[in-house]
């Protein structure tokens, strides 16, 4: 529970996307137990302000199917291995999270339910408001999209106020930071100028998805300690993109 000193969030139901990549920490592959610690902590601190926490998880830290495929396997074989790995990571944030104290229940678009729930709006929306982290895990369920449009959509199915990407940049850019040390960060961009300037940081079906349905978003590094409950407490951390 919130105390009686602490600023009361801005948003109360909020939407993460994890990068699955940045789970990997300083590994080349699979899961940095310091880097889910540190995630879970981020998240706790979310809930203790009272605020809800929905996450989505990629799963570039294990399997994309786009890179399959360049190596010969069928793309849609490829895409539900990677579903299937966002299924891992969210296991491993629900245990991470559960260690700290709280409840998670992780929902799957893929019917898996000897390790999960199924995906149901209704119940997801119940779920947050019993105070339970609620991990949305194998995407849209369907090969050929990302969990950035896994997340646009659960942002908006389950209503959020505010939907997150954290990740391994501090913002969106004029151009990929790793690629362009002359990129500039935006404070403040809109979905149209995003889509327009083609800016790669979330992938464009997600940016309709969010624009259309009036979504807000805001993208930060996942690094950066405190960053999540300071931005639920309304700080301008990161890059806001709104219509
Ligand atoms: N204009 C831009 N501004 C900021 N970042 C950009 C831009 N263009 C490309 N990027 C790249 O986008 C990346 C963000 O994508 P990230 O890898 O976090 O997402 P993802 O592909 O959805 O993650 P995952 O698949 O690992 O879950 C950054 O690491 C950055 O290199
Ligand atoms: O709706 C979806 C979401 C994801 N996939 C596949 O999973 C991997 C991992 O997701 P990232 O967003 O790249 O982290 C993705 O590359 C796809 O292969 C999917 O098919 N459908």
């Amino acid at each position: 529970m919130p105390s009686d000193s602490a600023p009361a969030p801005v948003y109360k139901r909020i939407l993460l996307k994890l990068s699955g990549e940045a789970l990997m920490g300083s590994l080349n592959f699979g899961i940095a137990p310091d880097v889910m610690n540190f995630v879970a902590g981020e998240i706790k601190s979310a809930i203790d302000a009272g605020v809800q926490v929905a996450v989505v998880v990629g799963g570039g830290n294990i399997f994309r199917g786009e890179g399959l495929a360049r190596g010969g396997m069928d793309r849609v074989t490829g895409d539900q291995m990677g579903m299937l790995a966002t299924v891992i990571n969210a296991l491993a944030i629900q245990d991470s999270v559960e260690r700290l104290g709280l409840e998670v229940r992780v929902q799957s678009a893929i019917r898996i339910n000897e390790v999960c729930e199924d995906f149901i709006r209704r119940r997801a929306v119940s779920h947050l408001e019993n105070g339970r982290v609620v991990v949305f895990a194998a995407g849209t369920g369907n090969p050929f999209f990302t969990t950035d449009s896994a997340a646009a959509l659960r942002a908006v199915e389950i209503g959020a106020d505010l939907m997150l990407k954290a990740t391994k940049v501090d913002g969106i850019y004029t151009a990929d930071p790793f690629k362009d040390k002359t990129a500039t960060k935006y404070e403040h961009l809109s979905y149209d100028e995003a889509l327009n300037k083609r800016l790669g940081v979330m992938d464009q079906t997600a940016m309709v998805m969010c624009r259309d349905q009036k979504m807000k978003l805001r993208v930060y590094d996942m690094d950066r300690p405190g960053a999540l409950l300071r931005i639920v407490n309304g700080e301008p951390i990161g890059t806001l993109v709104t219509v």
